[in-house]
């Protein structure tokens, strides 16, 4: 299989760092997509209908030969991936995404702290190549700290938790609220790139072709 051509359909410089942290470069293309369109009860299947919905958003705007000056062999037509992903914290049984303002992350983190959460990200894979879409869904246990009042406004004063899906980032100041997680880290942070790495094997491709 060809060296495929990655775009990440993500504002999420957290999800852009992942893969690049991981020898990854992607071509960086947001889904820009109205989340609040789509209203499901079952976390699983949101994060993966709003993943599947972003990369699907961007991969039909792409044509291989827009994105043939970023090949390695421009005359060769590469194989294409559009990689996007949503993730949602599951509390009790609410879902709950950014949150909107400090006031209610403060509330949230009244809810969570003590508390064990399930951090969901949807993943989906468009290679338009072969005119398959995979989906598929990560989850982590979070174990959250019990974080005193004058904590929990300290930290949202930071304004980190106001951009993370969960109301914390696990790979910064948010690692010192939480006791532990169960499952994989980089699925909490947005990607989780052993499931990622999985998605490409099952649609042919290897580390090496991404390397
Ligand atoms: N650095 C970091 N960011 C996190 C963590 N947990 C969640 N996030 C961020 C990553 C994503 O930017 C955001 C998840 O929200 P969404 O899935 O709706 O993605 P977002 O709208 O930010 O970007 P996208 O839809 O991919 O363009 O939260 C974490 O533990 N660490």
């Amino acid at each position: 299989m060809s060296s495929p051509i990655l775009i990440l359909a993500s504002a999420s410089p957290a999800r852009r760092q992942l893969l690049r942290s991981a020898g990854i470069d992607p071509i960086i293309c947001p889904s820009d997509l109205d989340e609040s369109q789509v209203q499901l009860s079952n976390p699983v299947a949101l994060v993966q209908t709003l993943a599947q919905l972003k990369g699907e958003r961007i991969a039909a705007g792409i044509r291989c030969k827009d994105v043939a000056p970023h090949s390695p062999n421009p005359e060769q037509p590469e194989s294409v991936l559009v990689l996007a992903c949503d993730s949602v914290l599951v509390l009790g049984d609410r879902i709950y995404g950014k949150p909107a303002n400090p006031e209610e992350a403060i509330a949230r983190w009244q809810l969570m702290r003590g508390e064990v959460g399930e951090l969901y990200t949807g993943h989906a894979i468009v290679d338009i190549s072969q005119n398959i879409t995979l989906v598929n869904c990560q989850v982590t246990k979070v174990h959250f700290a019990k974080v005193s009042d004058s904590e929990i406004e300290a930290y949202v004063a930071t304004g980190e938790p106001l951009n993370c899906a969960g109301c914390f980032a696990i790979d910064g100041r948010g690692s010192l609220l939480v006791e532990k997680i169960e499952g994989c880290h980089s699925n909490v942070i947005g990607l989780s790139l052993p499931l990622f790495r999985r998605m490409l094997l099952e649609l042919g491709y290897t580390l090496e072709n991404l390397w």
